[in-house]
């Protein structure tokens, strides 16, 4: 590492000259490779960034220039080249750099991403606060074609189109890939465009070279002779002055076309091709592999695991096949999360059935309501934080018609190295208040598969939560059976302390009743809750607690609380839950325990909170921050 050890900001890079930008290139690559096989990762789509990365430090002021990386899980070059070289050892870690931008983390990162398309709606509001202020800065959104697949790029697309008199360039990075192979008609679109590839090369030379008042009149001839020899491009219709394809792996073609595009007014298009996994032949064979690895050996690859725990996304892609093949009017959806969801096998075993509808959670839920009206049975695989980005179709167009969807909220809980925007701790909150819904949260791998299959029975809007990862190891029959409409069940009678547990927590809520011998209710259903059981086990003890893997507030123990309210149980419950502050990035177990949701946190907490045991030293549960 000649270059790059001495890159520590955007103002060393640019002190550079322009041939030593290629071997800092190769040098910045194999640190990303490096790295993230060390820590795991998002790594195909870094690999993928490198040389657009320099380009825009190199050409834009950054961080008076603005730069806004969509979902920016490709922020790894970013982050390196802004003076986070030398932590990113700890990425994705407690206490260490995120995976994403985030604002509090650097000054270069101008706005927190991790939901993807928010970036030009972002970078417009910024572009348009320049202009307000008076100030002359650049604000550039840089996006994937994935991401440009959800709505919300085009709201902001549609708003910027007609504002002349702001500073925004919009760079697509384009690798023909989101997660998945890229679906919908956006990309067959792009494939067009960069299939006018010869097109793109031709102009650009000619911006390349030109300067800027010679540029101008290029442009209007050009613009002249594009109406007469094609026809303008979406993003032109938009408003926009559109170029490309160009090479966004050729530092050559870059940073002269920004260099360019820097000195002209009005809203930019610049349309950039590279490949996902760019520079890593394993990577470039296979970004869908490659898009988030854990720790690898980067001369070997990623070898399988040779004896996997059971996930419950396996227990719901396994269900999904058997349900689907029971019941032929399950429909399997899912925004763009095909590997994530667990869905490979359902697409491959049921290709007419299933539907991959891209980065677009809000059309992916009324989609699934158009199909219940036909008497079909939807089933949207989801992750609980994705779900919140369609909050107003769930009520709108599912709950209040009372449609028969199934939601599949995977990732539900707290997720580890994601951090706080990934994490799914509302969805018991969001979901609960909604009418006509049902609520189940499993506690174990066969639960949920039950639950799954309950919740597609059932004629109405139902949602199954389940954790990130594998479950508790227990056996999943094979029989697609149902579980009582609102019922929970005693897993352990103990005495005078009732601990109502919702799905993961009852595992450590069954630790801490050996300690304390409790009774433990697995409570299975937030909604209908099971308010006999309640009313049961409250009458029966003196001490009730209730615990679960979701915000506190509004939560699962919000429900238990309004049920002794309305059952004149003239009792208080202690609500064990997720505190009301963001929990970032880290080992989800040790996350829980920090937020006391282990079975020793549980123990202490109501021995602290009842005064039971003086001996006991109460370690009250704390979340130190741990943003940077
Ligand atoms: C709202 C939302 N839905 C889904 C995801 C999960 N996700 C992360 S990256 C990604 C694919 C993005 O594709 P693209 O924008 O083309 O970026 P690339 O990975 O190709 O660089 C998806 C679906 C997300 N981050 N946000
Ligand atoms: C960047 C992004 O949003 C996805 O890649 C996400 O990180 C996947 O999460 P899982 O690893 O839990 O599937
Ligand atoms: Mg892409």
């Amino acid at each position: 590492m000649t270059l790059l050890k001495d890159i520590n900001s955007p103002a060393d890079l640019r002190h550079l000259s322009r041939a030593q930008l290629k071997p800092l290139a190769d040098e910045l690559r194999a640190f990303v490779l490096d790295s993230v096989s060390k820590t795991g990762g998002h790594l195909s789509s870094n690999l993928g960034t490198v040389e657009l990365t320099i380009a825009l430090h190199y050409v834009f002021n950054t961080p008076d220039d603005r730069l806004v990386w969509d979902v920016g899980h490709q922020t790894y070059p970013h982050k390196i080249l802004t003076g986070r070289r030398d932590q990113m050892h700890s990425l994705r870690q407690f206490n260490g750099i995120s995976g994403f931008p985030k604002r509090d983390e650097s000054e270069f990162d101008t706005f927190g991403t991790a939901h993807s398309s928010t970036s030009i709606s972002a970078a417009l509001g910024m572009a348009v606060a320049a202009k307000i202020k008076g100030e002359n800065r650049h604000s550039v959104a840089i996006i994937g074609d994935g991401s440009m697949t959800a709505g919300m790029a085009f709201e902001a697309l549609n708003n910027a189109g007609v504002m002349e008199d702001v500073n925004l360039l919009v760079i697509l990075n384009d690798n023909d890939m989101s997660i998945s192979p890229p679906v919908g008609a956006l990309n067959r679109y792009l494939a067009r465009l960069m299939s006018g590839k010869f097109y793109a090369a031709a102009r650009n030379v000619g911006k390349s070279v030109l300067p800027p008042p010679m540029l101008e009149i290029a442009k209007r001839l050009e613009e002249h002779a594009k109406g007469m020899i094609m026809p303008a491009t979406l993003f032109e219709e938009f408003g926009f002055n559109y170029i490309g394809p160009i090479d966004g792996h050729d530092l050559e073609a870059l940073i002269p076309t920004l260099q360019n595009l820097k000195e002209l007014k009005g809203p930019q298009f610049l349309h950039v091709v590279t490949k996902k996994g760019q520079g890593y032949k394993l990577a470039e064979a296979d970004p869908v592999l490659y898009h988030g690895p854990g720790k690898f050996n980067p001369a070997e690859g990623i070898k399988p695991a040779t004896a996997p725990k059971l996930t419950y996304t396996k227990v719901f892609g396994d269900w999904l096949c058997d349900m689907a093949e029971q019941d032929k009017r399950l429909v399997g959806i899912t925004p763009a999360m095909r590997e994530g969801s667990g869905m490979v096998e359902f697409e491959q075993q049921y290709p007419s059935r299933y539907y991959d509808v891209g980065i677009a959670e809000q059309h992916s839920v009324t989609f699934a309501a158009g199909l219940a009206c036909e008497g079909l049975k939807p089933v949207v695989a989801i992750y609980s934080t994705f779900l919140q980005r369609a909050y107003d179709q769930l009520i709108h167009d599912v709950a209040l018609q009372n449609l028969d969807v199934t939601f599949a909220l995977d990732r539900a809980g707290l997720v580890g190295a994601d951090g706080a925007t990934h994490a799914g701790n509302y969805d018991l909150a969001y979901l609960r208040c909604i009418p006509n819904m049902v609520i189940m949260a499993a506690s174990d791998e066969n639960e949920c598969r039950q639950m799954l299959t309950t919740g597609f029975q059932y004629n109405g809007p139902a949602a199954i939560r389940y954790p990130r990862g594998a479950g508790i190891g227990a056996e999943v029959k094979k029989e697609l059976t149902t579980i009582p409409l609102g019922t929970g069940e005693v897993k352990r009678q103990g005495k005078r302390i009732a601990i109502f547990a919702f799905g993961s927590m009852v595992a450590p809520a069954l630790q801490a009743a050996e300690k304390l011998n409790a009774t433990v209710a697995n409570m299975r259903f937030i909604k209908p809750l099971d308010v006999a059981l309640v009313k049961q086990l409250a009458e029966s003890h003196d001490i009730l607690v209730s615990v679960e893997e979701g915000a506190k507030m509004g939560g699962a123990g919000s429900a238990i609380a309004e049920a002794l309210a309305e059952l004149g149980i003239n009792k208080s419950v202690l609500i064990l839950g997720l505190p009301d502050q963001f929990i970032d990035h880290g080992e989800a177990g040790q996350l829980l325990a920090l937020c006391g949701l282990d079975g020793v946190g549980i123990s202490n907490s109501i021995q602290g909170h009842y005064h039971l045991a003086e001996a006991t030293t109460v370690v009250e549960p704390r979340l130190v921050s741990n943003s940077n």
